[in-house]
């Protein structure tokens, strides 16, 4: 069954309507079922356009999602904003959760506040709980079209899009509908809440609840038609054993908080029946060897992150942003102009710990996102998919732990970011892009209960 995908749009003159026509045309050609949709505007410069009006329900009741907006004084429009916020009811029941979602806007100045657009729009869909996907960076149409890889931004300083940035929609959407076909294959949403998503992934209703995650392996993803550029991996064939899926925790951390967040995140995917990679990334300056790194500690190569289906990232916050090392890491991960990079089309996210509550704890997370998206990653944030999350104090960018608290995480700390270690695997799961072949035996990490919490938690090593 395919996916249904939201085109919501706000456009007065025009140019956002066109773009995100565009975006669903491109998102029918992959056999998706389109709404093209406008929000409620008021005001006398309205557009007279004849989608109907977009309702909460709209989002409820879609897959995927395209949000269009102008860029308004570097934010999103305000009757735009007036229908974001329509949706807290569902968004208070958890309903909003794992639809995959991109964002286009268009605004009269190049650099007028597009990008400051679209990554405010990021922020909503975290909220949410969605996966947020951008366009191909490695992709020469989004070059074309300026090169961002946060979505679409377009130009209507000349009044209307330009052929590269109408092509670049047209990809988008394109991109955005078969990124949700794969993590909702059975376009499951229309027929409501399958008993068996509530293992698989947090359908309707994100990861809430204490039932929400069960001990299982979920089913693998179906096979990907058209293997991502730079891979050549054949689909299995009917009956053929399905590997598990794999997560590898990269962090840097010199304290043991964040060691130990990486830790939870590991042993709970493992407790999934992951394979897990848990990596360091060494301080700066700091030779990587064994004394520093600690005896199980592994340092991070790029062949961990090609290796995995979904990654985390994790290091205390430096001047608001992760730390260093641990940055110049993912850096070396960015699409080549041969390659598309080890993270490409992978779901991924991040933790961090912080000196002081309000030290970075979101802003080096949404920095993260930003560098994440240039790989061609799916963000796959917390949200707030479950109790844990607002326990540990509500951060739906990623888990964090602030320092001034202690210097190691509480148990609801901990707890928050076992949370984010196992979704983020489940949606390893679906993303997979070779779901492919049992892998070979040094691979396979069989399932563990959690290990204990602190440095010497048992997880350590892993593969
Ligand atoms: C209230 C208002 C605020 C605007 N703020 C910005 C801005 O911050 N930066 C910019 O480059 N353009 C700005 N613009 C221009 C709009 O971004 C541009 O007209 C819009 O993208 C047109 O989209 P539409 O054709 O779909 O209506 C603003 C326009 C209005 C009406």
């Amino acid at each position: 069954m395919s996916p249904t995908i939201a085109v919501i749009y706000h456009s007065r003159r025009g140019t956002v309507r066109a773009l995100a026509a565009l975006a669903a045309e491109g998102a029918r050609e992959t056999g998706a079922e389109v709404r093209l949709l406008r929000v409620a505007d008021d005001a006398a410069s309205a557009g007279d356009w004849p989608e109907r009006i977009a309702e909460p329900e709209d989002v409820l009741h879609a897959d995927g999602l395209v949000l269009a907006a102008p860029t308004y004084y570097g934010m999103v429009s305000s009757p735009f904003k007036r229908f974001l916020e329509s949706t807290s009811p569902l968004w208070g029941q958890g309903l909003l959760a794992d639809r995959v979602a991109t964002c286009v806007t268009a605004s009269t100045q190049r650099h007028g506040g597009r990008e400051a657009t679209l990554t405010s729009l990021h922020h909503t869909l975290t909220h949410w709980g969605c996966w947020v996907a951008g366009a191909d960076p490695g992709d020469p149409v989004t070059l074309a079209a300026g090169g961002t890889p946060y979505g679409l931004v377009a130009d209507n300083s000349k009044g209307m899009p330009g052929a590269a940035e109408q092509t670049a929609a047209r990809a988008l959407g394109r991109r955005l509908a078969e990124l949700t076909a794969r993590a909702h294959p059975e376009g499951r949403r229309l027929r409501g809440p399958a008993p068996e998503q509530r293992t698989v992934l947090a359908t309707p209703g994100g990861l809430r609840g204490a039932g929400a995650v069960s001990g299982d392996l979920p089913p693998a993803a179906p096979p990907s038609t058209a293997p991502p550029p730079g891979t050549s991996a054949a689909p299995p064939g009917p009956g053929m054993p399905l590997r598990p899926v794999r997560l590898t925790v990269v962090y840097h951390g010199e304290d043991a908080a964040t060691r130990i967040l990486a830790q939870e995140a590991a042993a709970a995917a493992r407790a999934l029946g992951a394979g897990v990679r848990l990596r360091c990334v060494a301080r700066e300056g700091a030779s990587r060897d064994a004394d520093w790194l600690g005896p199980r500690a592994t340092p991070a190569g790029a062949e961990d992150i090609a290796w995995a289906d979904a990654v985390l990232f994790g290091a205390p916050a430096r001047l608001g942003a992760l730390a260093a090392p641990l940055l110049e890491f993912i850096q070396s991960l960015a699409p080549t102009d041969t390659a598309p990079g080890p993270l490409w089309g992978k779901p991924a996210g991040g933790f961090t710990v912080v000196p002081t509550p309000h030290a970075g704890a979101e802003t080096a997370l949404l920095d993260l996102g930003h560098m994440l998206l240039h790989t061609g990653a799916v963000l796959v944030p917390p949200g707030y998919t479950d109790p844990s999350v607002e326990a540990a104090g509500g951060n739906p960018y990623g888990t964090s732990w602030s320092l001034t608290e202690g210097p190691l995480p509480t148990p609801e700390a901990t707890a928050a970011a076992a949370h984010q270690g196992r979704r983020t695997v489940l949606a390893g799961d679906l993303l997979r892009r070779s779901p492919a072949m049992a892998p070979a035996p040094d691979l396979v990490t069989p399932p563990t209960p959690p290990g204990p919490v602190g440095p010497a938690a048992s997880v350590g090593s892993t593969v």
